[in-house]
């Protein structure tokens, strides 16, 4: 079975390579595992480039091609992208294996997808024997167990017309989410670890986002799940009907964020927890959204209202990193928020099949037009919006796993 190993240089702290010298490529040979082709990628677009390559290079035949992967999810997101473009082209289709296995080695950052298939117990994420797990599960064969992904498809729209679309594995956020991602890029250099984020979240915390929010339950659901709780358990959505129509949720937002295949977006971030605590029995995404007007104490947005809401938004996040706590805080009539209110809830968390972010045009707040999918920043157009739908594992040519 083809074995294609890729890494990324300047992933994390940039320790990809070594890590692959001194720690994978002894295990490789110690148990006999033939290495095809190994690759360091070159920039930002060139690791799809090379698996494609790889792919169509091979002899035709292969129906699973197995993919070492050191890096964190930045860099896997890239790969599927350049494949599903790539598969976009019927021509190319039968060039391309019909399986791709990964094996991820976590080089990165924050390695969601990997602390998520791999939670953390008492060790610590840069421990070699913590990182080595699906290297492991690799070689002992269980591919029985590879868990297949669910792949999100977001499309940028203008007037009904697609301007792009991106195919996401782990996250696809608005607000504060993706101003922390659009911002703690620049200060990767200085601190290569999760540190960043918490810095470029304290910049952007007293922002709202002017935007309104359709949800459906897509192709794969029946109805719009929201978790209650009074509970603990996803009940159907009150304004959900089974005959798929849109619920809509109107802004200001402070958090709006997806994810898909993960319950966290670091070892210790679990912001959809409820992904692993109560499984999805349909392919769905896992939404989180603070709006600030729920809080029976703020009753319109304006610069105080904003401030004041800072500390509340800050404890939710820490809550997330309270092994989820954050999904059961309720307010109190005086807005206070914690475990034992008995008001609204301060996150709203919903499973759907697909989802509409729609800017307010002439916003002041023009932040609510940046989108991160997977860490990558993009805009959506004044006037325009962005469609997000979940796909079946099984729809399109590719089947993607990763060793577990
Ligand atoms: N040689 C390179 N030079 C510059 N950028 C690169 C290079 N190779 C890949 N990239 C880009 O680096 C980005 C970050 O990679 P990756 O996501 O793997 O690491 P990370 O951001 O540290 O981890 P995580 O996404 O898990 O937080 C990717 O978006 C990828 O496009």
């Amino acid at each position: 079975m083809p074995l294609f190993v890729l890494y990324n240089p300047v992933s994390g702290d940039g320790t990809a390579e070594r890590f692959l010298r001194d720690h994978v490529v002894p295990i490789l040979s110690q148990n006999g595992k033939i290495v095809d082709q190994v690759h360091a990628t070159q920039s930002a677009t060139h690791a799809g480039q090379l698996l494609i390559n790889f792919l169509e290079s091979r002899s035709l035949g292969d129906d699973e091609i197995t993919v070492i992967l050191c890096s964190g999810d930045g860099t896997l997101h890239d790969i599927v992208n350049a494949l599903q473009s790539t598969t976009s082209d019927q021509s190319t289709v039968d060039l391309l294996t019909t399986h791709l296995n990964f094996v991820l080695v976590p080089c990165g950052t924050a390695n969601a997808l990997y602390a998520s298939l791999f939670p953390l117990k008492d060790s610590d994420p840069s421990d070699a024997v913590y990182k080595l797990q699906s290297l492991h599960a690799y070689i002992n064969k269980r591919l029985s167990g590879a868990t297949p992904l669910v792949l999100a498809r977001t499309t940028n729209m203008m007037a009904q017309k697609a301007l792009s679309v991106t195919i996401a594995l782990v996250v696809v956020s608005t607000s504060l989410h993706a101003a922390i991602l659009r911002d703690s890029e620049i200060l990767r250099n200085t601190m290569p670890g999760v540190e960043r984020f918490k810095v470029a979240a304290r910049n952007n915390v007293t922002t709202w986002y002017k935007s309104n929010v359709n949800l459906a339950p897509g192709t794969s659901m029946s109805t719009v799940q929201l978790y209650d709780p009074k509970v603990k358990a996803f009940i159907t959505h009150p304004d959900s009907t089974t005959n798929g129509s849109k619920i809509t949720l109107k802004g200001p937002f402070s958090y709006f964020l997806s994810t898909i295949n993960v319950d966290r977006l670091e070892p210790k971030f679990q912001i959809t927890s409820l992904a692993k605590v109560l499984p999805p029995t349909e392919i769905s995404c896992d939404v989180v959204i603070v709006r600030p007007l729920r809080d029976p104490s703020m009753d319109k947005d304006n610069h105080d209202s904003r401030r004041l809401f800072s500390p509340k938004m800050w404890s939710i996040l820490e809550s997330a990193y309270q092994e989820g706590r954050h999904v059961d805080l309720r307010y109190d009539s005086k807005g206070e928020i914690s475990i034992d209110g008995d008001g609204p809830t301060v996150v709203e968390y919903i499973r759907c099949g697909t989802w509409e972010w729609i800017p307010e045009i002439g916003s002041a707040d023009l932040d609510a037009d940046v989108l991160c999918s997977d860490g990558a920043i993009s805009h959506i157009k004044s006037g325009g919006k962005v469609v997000f739908s979940v796909v079946n594992p099984d729809e399109g040519p590719i089947l993607y796993t990763v060793s577990t």
